[in-house]
């Protein structure tokens, strides 16, 4: 049976990642992207923008709506301090498979817990399903249409507090731009854009971070 592209990037890690080192598990991604075949990953630029506001906003409780292939929820996990509850939303099941298997290999799986559905079935269940009061940290990266509904969502569900950081990918390419009007016009929210560049390519993308006023 034909491998998928996400299958390979995750042999790609099995081969020459080390086991239980988030980082290698992050570098050989990056390498096999740049080098074999381009995937959605946050990436390297931007990652490393993530990793900042991840450690500015030392979260307790995480939210990554779009897991793909796991990069950025080891990124996210490997940052975590023990004890934090980081849940990641994965609509497709072939994606979901691959990340638990790429989040177990990198050591993060006591941190992680995917939940495989519609964004718009789960957030509504953090709460009494999941047993979460509000979120501290957001990061927004599946599908561009959805960024703003499951914004909404979430300060309906009031999954929200003063001080909750949302944090969305690809704000530029492939551009979110009814999200960009919503959080920058709504007044909730306090917002700040990270210029950098699309996943192993020189086009530009940013992010954005939207920060909740309560
Ligand atoms: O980071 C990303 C990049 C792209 C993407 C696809 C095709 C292009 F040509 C350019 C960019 C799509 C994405 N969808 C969901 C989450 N993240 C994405
Ligand atoms: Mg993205």
């Amino acid at each position: 049976m034909n491998q998928t592209k996400e299958q390979r990037v995750l042999q790609y890690v099995l081969d020459n990642a080390m086991r239980g080192d988030p980082q290698s598990v992050i570098d050989n991604i990056d390498r096999y992207c740049h080098e074999k075949e381009w995937a959605m990953n946050v990436g390297d630029q931007k990652g490393l923008i993530l990793d900042n506001i991840v450690k500015e906003t030392n979260p307790s409780v995480c939210l990554e709506l779009g897991t793909y292939c796991g990069y950025s929820a080891v990124r996210i996990a490997r940052l975590l301090k023990p004890g934090t509850r980081f849940f990641t939303v994965e609509f497709n099941p072939e994606f979901a498979a691959v990340a638990k298997q790429m989040i177990e290999f990198a050591g993060v799986d006591d941190k992680v817990q995917i939940l495989e559905g519609n964004t718009q079935d789960i957030i509504p269940q953090l709460k009494k399903k999941y047993e979460v009061d509000t979120l501290d940290f957001v990061f927004v990266d599946h599908w561009k249409d959805k960024y703003t509904p499951d914004t909404k969502l979430l300060e309906k569900c009031n999954l929200l507090r003063k001080g909750s950081v949302i944090l969305a990918d690809n704000v530029i390419v492939p551009g979110a731009p009814d999200f960009l009007e919503y959080v920058r016009t709504c007044g909730l929210y306090d917002c700040t854009n990270y210029p950098s560049f699309l996943e192993y390519m020189n086009e530009k993308d940013a992010l954005e971070k939207a920060v909740f006023r309560g």
